[in-house]
């Protein structure tokens, strides 16, 4: 900045959802926030492509040219999304000496590394709360609050929509394409709700988590992803009758050999479980550190003014750093750990099987878990609806390997003639 009393150039990349509201913090609060940061923001120019008309939306700084707008402040609110145009306009920020504070998570877990370099180079900073949990504070913990403890997992319910449909199966027991069709009628869900449904949102946030946690460059191809398409209403009552909740987790964790993993999927957890109660679009992150032990971070995860809270929280932190002549901490990737192949990542897991009720299904099928060296837990027969004979037949096994549960499943459907099909495969934790 070149005077030192002058404003703070604050400018805003895209009014959409999270960007109007995050104007409207800024604007309604300028005096709080003015009084906070020691000097006053100044929100210099909103840069959008459609019309939008707000209150607090000054039409004079309204410009459909966020390149040109970019290169005029110092801090840049990205709230654009995706890829590509946003990634050129926070690099070009960055390059003109501006700190970037953005919610993007699809571009953090794809371009994350890049850009936390490049703001180093700078001198600059880049802050990024809203892009894991929404307005939950997970980020600055990861990234600040725990960087002098060893973080062995993360287990976070991440995605609001996911969350609300899974929650709606179990309280009212509907299918998943009923509750998906309410999710978009009440705006959890996207028009085109595959990145939230097949678990590509929450494999971002895990990617940026595991990126924080462990110190190490996590990508989203890092991320193995299983979203809760194929959950059945079916799946939700077996889980019930077992005292369970089937949950969508991103899980990363670092096992004592320093081996890290990464992965988005269904979980059945306890009924008792933190994460098992935590309803609606809520969101929930549970960390579990060395020196810490649990700590659990609850709260909204998505929502225009939720995430604009801590959108506005990052351009204060920056514009004390601006007034104070700092910058933030850096984000350093030096861990060379290994990332394990999602195949040999372990847990326990269900399989519900539809099978024939005769002599000898149950030896067969147990031949096939130990011929795969799965020891078994817990076995439940259960009767079914079906005319056509079948029974549900439950198995629980002991840890195991993703690639060993899918030898047993493949073998079970071919070996042993009494098992109709596997109807579902999907992981229990205990805690
Ligand atoms: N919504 C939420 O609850 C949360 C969102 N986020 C993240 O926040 C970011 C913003 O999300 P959200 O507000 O929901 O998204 P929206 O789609 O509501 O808003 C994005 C806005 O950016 C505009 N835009 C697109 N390209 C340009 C451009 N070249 N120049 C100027 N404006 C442009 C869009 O205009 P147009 O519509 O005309 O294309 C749209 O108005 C995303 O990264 C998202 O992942 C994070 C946490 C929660
Ligand atoms: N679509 C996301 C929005 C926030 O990241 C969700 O449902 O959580």
């Amino acid at each position: 900045m070149a005077n030192n009393d002058a404003p703070i150039r604050v400018a805003l990349l895209g009014a959409g959802t999270v960007g109007s509201q995050t104007a409207r913090l800024l604007v309604e609060q300028a005096d709080e926030l003015e009084a906070r940061v020691g000097r006053r923001m100044e929100l210099v120019g909103i840069a959008t492509l459609d019309p939008v008309e707000a209150p607090w939306i000054d039409q004079s700084i309204v410009t459909n040219d966020a390149a040109e707008l970019a290169t005029r402040a110092d801090i840049v609110i990205e709230l654009i999304g995706g890829i590509e145009p946003a990634r050129t306009f926070i690099l070009k920020a960055i390059d003109n000496g501006a700190s970037v504070v953005t919610a993007n998570k699809a571009l953090l877990a794809k371009c994350g590394p890049e850009i936390y370099a490049a703001a180093r180079e700078h001198g600059v900073d880049i802050y990024f709360e809203a892009a894991v949990g929404g307005a939950i504070p997970i980020v600055r913990p990861l990234r600040e609050s725990m960087v002098g403890d060893r973080i062995n997992r993360i287990m976070g319910i991440v995605n609001g929509t996911t969350n609300y449909i899974l929650d709606e199966m179990t309280t009212k027991g509907l299918d998943f394409d009923e509750v998906l069709k309410a999710a978009q009628d009440a705006g959890f869900a996207e028009a085109n709700p595959t990145a939230d449904i097949d678990g590509f949102d929450a494999a971002s946030k895990a990617a940026i988590m595991a990126c924080l946690a462990f110190h190490r460059d996590v990508r989203i191809d890092d991320v193995h992803v299983e979203g809760i398409r194929n959950i059945t209403a079916a799946d939700i009552a077996a889980a019930k009758a077992l005292h369970r909740v089937i949950k969508l987790l991103a899980v990363v964790k670092q096992n004592d050999k320093d081996e890290i993993s990464a992965g988005v999927y269904p979980v059945m957890l306890p009924e008792t479980h933190q994460l098992a109660k935590v309803g609606g679009s809520f969101n929930a992150v549970f960390v579990e550190g060395e020196a810490s032990d649990d700590l659990m971070f609850y709260g909204r995860g998505a929502g225009g003014a939720p995430t604009a809270s801590a959108v506005v929280g990052d351009v204060v932190t920056e514009a004390r750093h601006r007034v104070h002549s700092t910058v933030g901490p850096d984000i350093p990737l030096y861990s060379n750990a290994p990332i394990l192949d999602a195949a040999d990542d372990t847990s326990s897991y269900m399989l519900r099987m539809s099978v024939f009720d005769k002599p000898g299904v149950l030896a067969n099928a147990a031949l096939v878990f130990a011929k795969h060296g799965v020891s078994i837990k817990t076995v439940q027969q259960v009767e079914a609806e079906g005319d056509d004979g079948t029974h549900e037949l439950w198995v629980i096994t002991h840890a195991v390997s993703d690639r060993q549960i899918r030898e047993v499943v493949e073998d079970l459907e071919k070996s042993v003639n009494d098992i109709k099909s596997v109807l579902t495969v999907i992981r229990v934790f205990e805690g």
